[in-house]
């Protein structure tokens, strides 16, 4: 069973990840946490972003593992724990110049098929192009406004800032981040975390629940 949880950047979608796979007792799966990894290490290795043979080939001979938990997931190259790194503002700025390599989303999307099932998926295109045949799909948006303030919880910027480096993110990231045509689209903006993570346990079929 795979439930599949995709939505604009900031939407609440590891948040609402964990809530979900937390109550079905099963992992999620963080894919944008592969092409933050992506990204840190070719920002490391002063390569250009937008040299997909060499990302790619950085990629290979450093190969990433990530820790899918329903507590939150952990992404490892070798014995080096790249989690804390990967939340910071010069990925943010680099990451969807990586996620626009096809090269890098063919491997990225190999590692994520290859996990075993159950769990939930989220990111921009769990529902439309990694796993179409999901029980389950939903899609979160909020306005970025709304987006930036959360998000503001948390960095250091302040709020136009965020919102501004959300926009720009959003519109590099149209070209994979869209509604699979059988997602349900939740509006978080009005909703509480909690809130969000009802409405879609509400939504499962029964025989997702059960299993
Ligand atoms: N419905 C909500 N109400 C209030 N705060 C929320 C809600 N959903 C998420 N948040 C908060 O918004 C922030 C962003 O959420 P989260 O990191 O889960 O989003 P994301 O979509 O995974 O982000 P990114 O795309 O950058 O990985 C977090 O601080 C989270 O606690
Ligand atoms: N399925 C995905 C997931 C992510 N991306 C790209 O990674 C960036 C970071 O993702 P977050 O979920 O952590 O915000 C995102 O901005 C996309 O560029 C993707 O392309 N596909």
């Amino acid at each position: 069973m795979i439930v599949t949880i995709d939505g604009v950047a900031a939407s609440g979608k590891s948040s609402v990840s964990g809530g979900v796979a937390r109550a079905l007792g099963v992992p999620y799966v963080s894919s944008g946490l592969l092409y933050r990894a992506a990204t840190l290490l070719g920002l490391e290795a002063r390569l250009d972003l937008h040299d997909a043979p060499a990302v790619l080939a950085h990629l290979q001979g450093h190969p990433l593992r990530l820790e899918p938990l329903a507590g939150g997931n952990r992404i490892w190259q070798g014995d080096r724990e790249l989690t804390g790194e990967l939340h910071s503002t010069r990925v943010d700025a680099g990451v969807s110049v990586v996620a626009a390599l096809p090269e890098v989303r063919a491997w990225v999307d190999a590692q994520l098929r290859a996990l075993p099932a159950p769990f939930v998926a989220e990111g921009r295109d769990m529902g439309t192009a990694v796993f179409p045949h999901a029980g389950a799909k939903f899609y979160l948006t909020a306005s970025p406004r709304i987006r930036a303030q959360r998000r503001a919880q948390e960095r250091p910027e302040d709020v136009p800032a965020i919102e501004a480096a959300l926009v720009r993110r959003d519109e590099l990231d149209r070209v994979q981040s869209a509604p699979a045509p059988d997602a349900v689209v939740i509006d978080t903006g009005p909703l509480t975390l909690d809130g969000v993570i009802q409405t879609i346990l509400a939504q499962l079929p029964a025989q997702l629940t059960s299993a």
